[in-house]
């Protein structure tokens, strides 16, 4: 049963650091954000200044020595005051949500294109290590979850902040004594939000690992859907898919239990604030308008609690999502494939050339040779041991050995997917460690079993090949390949669309094309994982036409799976744990009678 990996879904382990890290990203829109700050202060100064102005309202009422008349004017001027600072509070709301939206589409994209450009730069062992499932979470969860924060939490957690501080401030201006009795009840608000947010908190990260663990599971299982049916295991796929979700239906379950504690819990703690302050308030204040300063001071503590409560719910918020941003500048910080290469592999028309430091263009010939290579993917597990083998020029080198020998291994050192532990490997005499990956990469023509088609036409994907390749030549490559027939058949010929994976091509079809794509490289070198098990005989004909089109004239490594290209190959390597235990041509080896001869007399395939 498939594995489900699951992402290590946690608080950020550095909270401060990555704010800060993120607030660089404000240096593309400091007009926006400065615009965004204003807004903030003129809005909690609004909404500050329009709860003061119960003060003189309530004074007026007891106000003597002024006429009804008058009375009436200050009130009606006093209510369009308030009236006013509401509207401005309003305007001032909306502008910073449309500025806080226009500064975070503006990050997000930034982000985005980095994350993208990052993971274009990492080595294929780190994909190795991470599943699509995660990978993909970066950037759907995490960068959700990081513009959420921008968006609205940073914001939200502002405006609490500066609304608190401002009231604090109005309060000690209206009275120190009913200050003194909000520190007190304060404390224990903040001990009881402190208590509360801990258990919310927690119970939040379960759920979210639990919900990355549902989500693994049901990505993979889609992707595996055909194998899932084909070997009927969907009752099986049901019932390990119900543990995991129940165990996030008990997580969500507590997270929203105890989310719904703290807003209770905290509200019943304001009212009993209100009451206390107002019994008390009552009982010290005396003396001309002390019924505006407790009315005001009571709206204050209204305020005052609201603010706590948005604070302690934006804590934890902020606080999952720096933990998405976080991960996303993980992934920006995994360093990148490491490039020491200086040697430059140019490619002129139809031919590459090895230039020189003096400038000299040496036309690459193809020949490629392991000296006493050791490889491994794990430290203590050893892949490739003391392994030598050489590949002449022209010379088709076909790799045949049990499952796991290490053929594909090999072929992933030419390209230097991974870097080796000991020896060396020589590409016309140069340390492939020494030419430009790149250059390395694009001399080196690949054909894999399993194919990767991209959304677009049948030419762009042949295009693949050679970015600079004309139509022509895409169209040369598909007849040497062996496609042109069956792609002129298609409805829109080489402008049909592909899509999924070309899953509107058949299993042959699209690795036709994979041999036209390898085919319009033009490399000295070929590297190809012969895919034609799952086939029918005339796919196969076609397929082996393609690919000895594609071979003629090149070094080819060839990880053999049919009889005919072992038999045509110059030299035949068998593979034992990572070690060459037999070399010779198909007649050679069956001469020896070791083990190729018993692969050969044993089995119709030999991989
Ligand atoms: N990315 C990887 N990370 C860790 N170990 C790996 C990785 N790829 C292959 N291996 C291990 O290296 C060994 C050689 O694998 P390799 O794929 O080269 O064998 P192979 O001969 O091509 O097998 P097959 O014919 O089944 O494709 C195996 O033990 C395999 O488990």
């Amino acid at each position: 049963m498939a594995r489900v990996e699951l992402r290590n879904y946690r608080r950020a382990q550095s909270p401060l650091h990555t704010l800060f890290r993120l607030f660089r990203y404000f240096r593309h829109c400091r007009v926006l954000l400065i615009c965004a700050v204003a807004s903030i202060l003129a809005y909690v100064a609004c909404t500050i200044g329009a709860s003061y102005c119960m003060r003189p309202l309530t004074n007026l009422l007891k106000e003597s020595g002024i006429t009804p008349n008058e009375t009436y004017a200050k009130y009606l001027s006093l209510l369009a005051g308030l009236g006013t600072l509401y509207f401005l509070s309003a305007v001032t709301n909306y502008l910073l949500n449309r500025l806080m939206l226009e500064t975070s589409t503006v990050i997000m994209r930034e982000l985005r294109a980095e994350l993208f450009a990052r993971m274009q730069k990492l080595p294929i062992s780190y994909f190795d290590a991470n599943t699509n499932g995660s990978l993909m979470s970066y950037y759907t969860n995490d960068i959700e979850a990081t513009n959420e924060l921008l968006q609205h939490s940073i914001t939200q957690m502002l405006i609490s902040v500066t609304s608190l501080t401002g009231t604090i401030a109005m309060m000690l201006v209206l009275s120190m004594r009913l200050f003194a009795i909000m520190v007190v009840l304060g404390a224990i608000v903040l001990l009881v939000v402190r208590i509360t947010t801990k258990i919310s908190s927690h119970s939040y990260r379960a759920q979210q690992k639990n919900a990355a663990a549902v989500n693994g599971y049901i990505e993979e299982m889609i992707a595996g859907q055909r194998d899932i049916k084909v070997f009927t295991h969907e009752k099986q796929v049901m019932a390990d898919f119900e543990p995991i979700n129940d165990a996030l239906y008990s997580a969500s379950t507590t997270a929203t239990t105890a989310t719904s504690v703290v807003g209770p819990i905290l509200n019943n703690l304001s009212h009993m604030f209100y009451a206390i302050t107002c019994a008390v308030g009552t009982l010290w204040l005396t003396g001309e308008g002390t019924g505006g300063i407790l009315i005001t001071f009571l709206q204050y503590i209204r305020t005052f609690a609201d603010r706590v409560s948005q604070i302690a719910d934006q804590f934890n918020s902020i606080m999952l999502a720096l933990a998405g941003a976080e991960r996303i500048f993980d992934v920006l910080d995994t360093p990148a494939e490491i490039d020491e290469g200086s040697v430059t592999l140019a490619r002129e028309g139809r031919d590459f050339y090895w230039v020189k430091p003096d400038g000299t263009h040496v036309p690459l010939k193809g020949d490629v040779r392991f000296y006493n290579v050791d490889f491994s993917y794990d430290p203590d597990k050893p892949v490739l041991k003391n392994l030598s083998l050489y590949a002449k020029p022209g010379q088709k080198i076909a790799f045949v050995g049990s499952t796991g020998a290490g053929k594909t291994t090999i072929t992933n050192l030419i390209n230097r997917f991974y870097d080796i532990q000991g020896g060396h490997i020589t590409y016309d005499g140069i340390d492939v460690r020494d030419i430009k990956k790149d250059d390395l990469r694009r001399s080196l023509g690949i054909v894999l079993q399993d194919t990767h088609l991209f959304t677009g036409s049948v030419m762009e994907n042949i295009r693949y090949g050679r970015l600079d390749a004309t139509d022509e030549d895409c169209i040369r490559a598909a007849k040497i390949a062996n496609a042109h027939y069956f792609i002129s058949h298609l409805p829109q010929g080489y402008n049909t669309m592909l899509y999924s994976d070309g899953a509107n091509l058949s299993q042959g079809q699209r690795q036709l094309v994979a041999i036209a794509r390898a085919a319009v490289s033009e490399a000295p070198v070929l590297i190809l994982d012969e895919a034609t098990s799952s086939v029918d005989t005339r796919t196969e004909k076609l397929i082996e036409k393609g690919l000895d089109g594609l071979m003629a004239g090149r070094t080819v490594f060839v990880i053999a799976h049919r009889l005919s290209t072992v038999r045509n190959a110059n030299a035949i390597l068998v593979l034992e744990q990572g070690r060459v235990i037999e070399r010779g041509s198909h007649a050679d080896l069956l001469e020896q009678h070791g083990k190729y001869y018993q692969l050969y007399t044993n089995m119709i395939e030999l991989a």
